[in-house]
């Protein structure tokens, strides 16, 4: 199977959502079907980044997983890009022999059988401020392909008030997934430095926002490697 990645690295620590804090190594693949205003990872969405990604072979991507983490099972996250669009059945199967375990990061856009075989699936529907529109009978496609997956969760991006509401409505249609907010980051390019003041001032606007609602299903989380790192890539 030939595999389109952008990146593979790590071992770092999941920085976002449910597995936050978790020593993870990123299989980052190349393409997506979106095109967020905002999107933190425009070098495996961008076809102007398309010679920098790499045809890779599962066997291959196995090989170089195994080699970061140093033969060590640990949680291997699947993102991108949109790695829906790919083949992931065997890397998982080879993976999970082996004692390593899958999440995968993916809009819920696309559906694969596969997503039934992950530990963990992270389901991202993109908000109004990233000036996508939800399909929301491929969003259910999505969840149904991942019947069997034991923690299917959400994770909303939230930049403004829209999206906030917007979140609100989506987990009244969802209350069976545990939800996880974190505040968009409005600085995405690598080389720009991160204003942490402004990264705290939006976390906390978040969190006041859900605690004088009292709003008490999500949960509200930074993004853990932009606050240690910035938007440096590869962590
Ligand atoms: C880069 S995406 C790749 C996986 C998939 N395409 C998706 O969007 O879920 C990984 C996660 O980063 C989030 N993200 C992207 N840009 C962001 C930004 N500027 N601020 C906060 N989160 C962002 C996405 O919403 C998604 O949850
Ligand atoms: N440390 C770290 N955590 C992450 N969580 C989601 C990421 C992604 O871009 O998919 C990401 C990433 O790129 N790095
Ligand atoms: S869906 Fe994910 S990877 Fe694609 S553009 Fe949006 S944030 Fe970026
Ligand atoms: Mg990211």
């Amino acid at each position: 199977m030939s595999l389109r990645i952008a990146e593979i690295f790590g071992p770092t620590i999941q920085g976002e959502g449910a597995l936050i804090g978790e020593p993870t190594v990123f299989v980052r693949t190349g393409g997506c079907d979106y095109r967020c205003s905002w999107c933190d990872s425009l070098h495996a969405v961008d076809s102007k980044f398309r010679d920098t990604w790499m045809p890779m072979t599962t066997r291959d991507v196995w090989a170089e997983v195994t080699h970061l983490s140093g033969g060590q099972p640990l949680t291997v996250s699947l993102s991108g890009g949109n790695p829906a669009i790919q083949d992931f059945a065997e890397l998982i199967a080879m993976g999970k022999e082996a004692g390593y375990r899958f999440a995968c990061e993916t809009q819920g856009s696309i559906n694969q059988a596969w997503f039934s075989k992950l530990d963990t699936l992270v389901l991202s529907p993109k908000p109004p401020s990233s000036g996508h529109k939800v399909d929301w009978l491929k969003f259910g496609s999505c969840l149904a392909a991942a019947k069997d997956c034991p923690n299917v969760v959400l994770k909303i991006v939230v930049f403004d008030e829209v999206d906030y509401d917007w979140a609100r409505v989506v987990a009244d249609r969802y209350p069976e997934l545990p939800l996880y907010l974190q505040p968009g980051n409005p600085t995405v390019d690598p080389e720009t430095p991160v204003d942490l003041t402004e990264t705290t001032a939006r976390l906390r606007w978040l969190i006041d926002k859900v605690t004088a609602d009292k709003w008490f299903a999500p949960r509200v989380l930074p993004q853990l490697h932009v606050l240690v790192w910035g938007n440096q890539r590869g962590v």
